[in-house]
């Protein structure tokens, strides 16, 4: 007997970016899930005839409708944009549109009517000038489902990087990074590395500071905060470690006994994870009522009217989030 298929919702995203592209290409390719993309018709059936791409858009009323991807069919859930996009160009009376995207979605997941969200990238600049505060998914749909804590875990084959801050301005990292977020980031990330199949995760804690504060004499938090609260969790889980100084938590052999690294901000982790993966990773949002994934880039407006984006984190984040709404281990993660 074949297993039903899990449902996902695709948030096609900023409409002038490459999300609705990198949407449509992934599809194209065909997926193991029923996918239904939540946009505008019009807008991605005018991309399917610039792409040149052997699909037909169909609109569904429900979730219900959404058929297996196999490549030929892209089913719709229809939100009309406010003004017709141009690719690379702006629009903040598109905002709205971009956030009824979202509410949707999770209005779906939250009611078991689909098992995954996957979201094409929004851009956080114009969504903050158009609608409201906005600083990521990973916040929004925290804030929708009303969890405090969830945690962003980009993963890739290479290597799993966890964050203990996500979209704050720098000067406001240290004061961000108390002993309640390290302890709940730690148990979020013990729970999403178990349901993904590993028991007893190897979690590599990464330092503040340079040299995670040189014995205090490069920053306080390092022994003050962080290596107390990585004490106090190993009673839980002996196998999580640290603070590493992060310049040097790199090597092979680190690597290779590592399940998932904990940076304490956006810029000390991502960009490790994107210059060893970059286009082969998934962004995962830990600790959320459903699977979320996203891809790993952004709305690339540089690229944008081009139509030469790569779908490939598309269809690595769809990838991820069908085998984890299905309880498989993703094989293609590290
Ligand atoms: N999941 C999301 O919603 C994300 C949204 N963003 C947002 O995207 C906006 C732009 O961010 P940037 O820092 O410029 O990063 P970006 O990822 O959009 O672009 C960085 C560089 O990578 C290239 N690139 C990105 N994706 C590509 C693809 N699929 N194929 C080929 N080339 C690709 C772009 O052309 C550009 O040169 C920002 O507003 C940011 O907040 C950024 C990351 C994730
Ligand atoms: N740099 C990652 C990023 O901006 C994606 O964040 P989110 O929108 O998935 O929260």
């Amino acid at each position: 007997m074949p297993e039903q298929l899990p449902a996902i919702a695709i948030t096609s995203g900023e409409p002038a970016g490459i999300g609705p592209e990198v949407t449509l290409k992934a599809l194209s390719n065909g997926t193991a899930a029923r996918v239904a993309v939540l946009g505008d018709a019009n807008w991605l059936d005018s991309l399917i005839k610039k792409l040149n791409l052997s699909l037909n858009v169909k609109v569904i009323q429900d979730i219900s409708q959404a058929e297996p991807n196999d490549g030929t069919t892209v089913f719709v859930l229809h939100h009309p944009v406010v003004k017709t996009p141009r690719l690379g160009q702006l629009d903040a009376d598109n905002s709205s549109y971009v956030l009824q995207l979202l509410d949707q979605a999770h209005q779906l997941a939250m009611t078991k009517k689909v098992d995954a969200i996957v979201t094409a990238p929004v851009h956080k600049g114009i969504l903050n000038q158009g609608a409201q505060t906005f600083s990521g998914h990973t916040e929004y749909f925290a804030a929708a489902a009303g969890v405090e804590q969830v945690v962003m875990m980009l993963a890739s084959e290479q290597m799993r990087m966890a964050l203990v801050t996500t979209h704050l301005p720098l000067r406001d990292v240290p004061s961000a990074i108390t002993p309640q977020r390290i302890n709940r980031v730690l148990s979020v990330c013990h729970q999403g590395l178990q349901a993904l199949g590993i028991e007893q995760p190897r979690i590599r804690v990464l330092g503040l500071n340079p040299h995670a504060g040189e014995q205090g004499h490069l920053g306080h938090e390092d022994d003050a905060i962080i290596a107390p609260c990585i004490q106090q969790f190993q009673q839980i889980l002996p196998t999580a470690t640290g603070p590493y100084p992060a310049d040097t938590a790199y090597s092979k052999e680190m690597l290779a006994t590592t399940d998932l690294y904990l940076a304490m901000y956006h810029d000390q982790g991502l960009p490790v994870i994107k210059f060893a993966s970059f286009g082969q990773c998934a962004n995962v949002t830990l600790g959320l009522p459903y699977v979320r994934t996203s891809v790993d880039h952004g709305t690339a407006l540089n690229i944008a009217d081009q139509l030469i984006a790569s779908e490939s984190s598309m269809s690595y984040a769809l990838q991820f989030a069908a085998h984890s709404a299905t309880g498989h281990h993703h094989k293609a993660a590290k």
